[in-house]
């Protein structure tokens, strides 16, 4: 059997036209009811028809393999700035899930630089920037700039999907950023099961994620992990905790982690809208007592949450992690 069979592939373009007649609204309409469907039963889509450039999207794989390609003492002048809290912003290579070694390397930025109050941009002040290749720049900042545009779009989606305003989703998450990260896969040279990424829920709102045409990305439905293999030029999303929070477990964050290649390099290019530290999360009224149901989760400030999951970091072998379910009310 193909294992994507189920993960569901959805056609943004009808969100592409400019135009709002009866037949793209009607057309839109059918979008948003897979969207519902999709979020409801897996956590994951992939979107095809997203908005974003194909060739850019190619561009920004193929100046991501060569800086990974790169020395390591190269990639290691990408340090982090220190008192970038809670993720640092750079290059790293010691990530760990579960208190085991991840096998992969980081490259990650803060993205709000397109905000147009200035005074808002404190995050990606913290970015630091590769030296090399030196195309680097110029090619990321395009792709994100695109990117970005691509990820409010499905952000407006969603909001629609649920019957709320459009822009619900974006404002509750009060500022605009947006977590950026390059991963690189090295071939693990073994047959099985490595740790490239240990299983996690992500905590934004929702992940996008473009790959190289290497599997290995997977989510647990059930009991069983299923390999993603989306179409050539699409993105893979998934609904993060805050997300799922806010819908009071309508939309679920599902668990998934990336296995890696035996000998292929794998690059993925993650984009994550992720709400302010000091937003609250905390389940809707629409979800709870707008339709008589009590609140699974109580509520918190983002930055409570970041705090408890940045100490995961620091784990010793196989403990528990501090996960969404910390949050979930006693009934
Ligand atoms: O590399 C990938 O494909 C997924 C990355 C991921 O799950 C994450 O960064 O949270
Ligand atoms: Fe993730």
């Amino acid at each position: 059997m193909d294992q994507n069979q189920g993960v569901p592939v959805i056609d943004m373009a009808p969100f592409l036209e400019p135009d709002s007649s009866e037949a793209i609204s009607e057309k839109r309409k059918a979008v948003l009811q897979e969207l519902r469907k999709a979020c409801e039963e897996w956590g994951f889509f992939t979107v095809i028809n997203h908005g974003m450039n194909l060739q850019l999207l190619e561009k920004a794989l193929k100046v991501s393999e060569e800086f990974f390609g790169l020395p390591l003492e190269e990639k290691l002048k990408v340090k982090p700035t220190p008192g970038s809290t809670p993720y640092p912003a750079g290059f790293n290579n010691e990530n760990r899930s579960q208190g085991m070694r991840d096998d992969k390397e980081l490259l990650y930025f803060f993205l709000d630089e397109s905000s147009t109050d200035v005074s808002q941009r404190r995050y990606s002040m913290y970015n630091v920037w590769p030296e090399n290749p030196p195309h680097f720049r110029l090619v990321i900042d395009e792709f994100t700039r695109h990117a970005e545009r691509t990820t409010k779009m499905l952000l407006r989606a969603i909001s629609e999907s649920l019957g709320l305003p459009s822009n619900l989703i974006y404002d509750l998450s009060q500022e605009n950023i947006n977590m950026f990260l390059m991963n690189y896969y090295p071939p693990s040279g073994v047959e099985g099961h490595t740790q490239g990424l240990g299983h996690h829920r992500d905590g934004g709102i929702i992940t996008m994620v473009a790959q190289n045409n290497v599997a290995g990305y997977q989510l647990l439905k059930g009991d069983k992990w299923i390999t993603i293999e989306p179409p050539e030029g699409a993105f893979v999303c998934n609904i993060g905790d805050s997300l799922h929070v806010w819908t009071n477990g309508r939309y679920k964050s599902v668990m998934h982690r990336v296995c890696s290649h035996k000998t292929h390099k794998r690059f993925s290019l993650a984009f994550m809208p992720t709400p302010s530290a000091l937003a609250q999360i905390a389940p809707l009224p629409n979800f709870t007592t707008e339709i008589g149901s009590p609140p699974k989760y109580r509520a918190f400030e983002y930055m409570e949450y970041l705090k408890l999951r940045f100490k995961n970091k620091m784990l010793p072998p196989n403990a528990k992690e501090t996960g969404i379910d910390d949050f979930l009310i006693c009934q």
